[in-house]
């Protein structure tokens, strides 16, 4: 049987903002998940059920109060450079150029001058962003600034890329072509990453880019729903998956209904 390669796993994962107060407020309670080599996953919940805060758990940048997330063979303690993040905000250094933005995290790990360039060179080539290698943050449309933000997220070629809304910033045609040129670089597989875990608030976008949606209930957050898609992305129109968008659109709306 041809099974395949953890890349990540959630276990058992909790957690509280202010747990000690009386006003303790449980996010998320007891999230198990594993993602896969090769794998996309996508995070669909109400506001406020808890996605960002399983994908900042999951980046290392918050530590969860239980459970455990492994990378390959490793717990994830803290940021590291093996995980990088997409914000929905850009997250980009204003008094940087777009080289320099994403240079960045190459030169926080000491890599050479010379790779630095080739790498930097090569995403701003795959992410069409040559023309604007010497400009400003400033300088550039909402649509180019989120482009520097996965040019940079992208450099360091992480095994796991998690992106927190990153389309929800930018006009519907923007953010298609943008999506549509992260999942050619993708399943071109012209960067090293291994998964990619995307939280959003599109069921549209979900099904066209994910292998595997996961419904996040809330108060607290608990999966309440796992999606399986296996319709190849290249015959993944909206009339061909018109009856899962309705599925889970209509879930999601069910979970907002009950929770008002
Ligand atoms: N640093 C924090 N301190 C206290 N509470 C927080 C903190 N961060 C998030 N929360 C609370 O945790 C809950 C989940 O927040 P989170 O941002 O993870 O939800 P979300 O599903 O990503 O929401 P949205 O879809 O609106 O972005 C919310 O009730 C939020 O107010």
């Amino acid at each position: 049987m041809n099974k395949k390669k953890k890349i990540l796993e959630v276990s058992n994962v909790s957690h509280s903002f202010q747990p000690m107060s009386e006003n303790s407020n449980l996010v998320l309670d007891g999230i198990n998940f594993h993602v896969c080599d090769r794998e996309v996953i996508s995070i669909l919940g109400k506001s406020g059920s808890g996605k960002s805060t399983l994908l900042r758990i999951i980046s290392g940048l918050i530590i969860p109060d239980f459970g455990t997330v492994t990378l390959g063979d490793k717990k994830v303690l803290g940021p590291n450079p093996q995980i990088n993040m997409v914000f929905q905000t850009f997250a980009i250094y204003p008094w940087l150029t777009v080289y320099q933005n994403i240079a960045f995290g190459l030169q926080a790990q000491n890599y050479s001058q010379e790779t630095i360039d080739n790498q930097v060179n090569k995403m701003l080539h795959l992410i069409s962003l040559e023309k604007y290698r010497n400009a400003y943050p400033r300088e550039l449309s909402g649509g180019m600034r989120q482009r520097v933000g996965f040019a940079r997220a992208l450099a360091v070629e992480p095994e796991l890329l998690l992106l927190d809304e990153p389309f929800s910033s930018l006009d519907i045609y923007t953010g298609e072509n943008l999506r549509s040129d992260l999942m050619r670089i993708w399943s071109t597989r012209q960067i090293k990453t291994r998964a990619m875990v995307m939280v959003t608030h599109s069921v549209d976008e979900a099904v066209m880019m994910s292998d595997r949606i996961i419904l996040l209930g809330s108060k607290p957050g608990t999966i309440t729903g796992n999606y399986e898609i296996t319709t190849p992305r290249e015959n993944r129109t909206k009339q061909a998956m018109h009856d899962l968008i309705e599925e889970i659109g209509e879930e999601l709306s069910d979970q907002i209904a009950a929770s008002v």
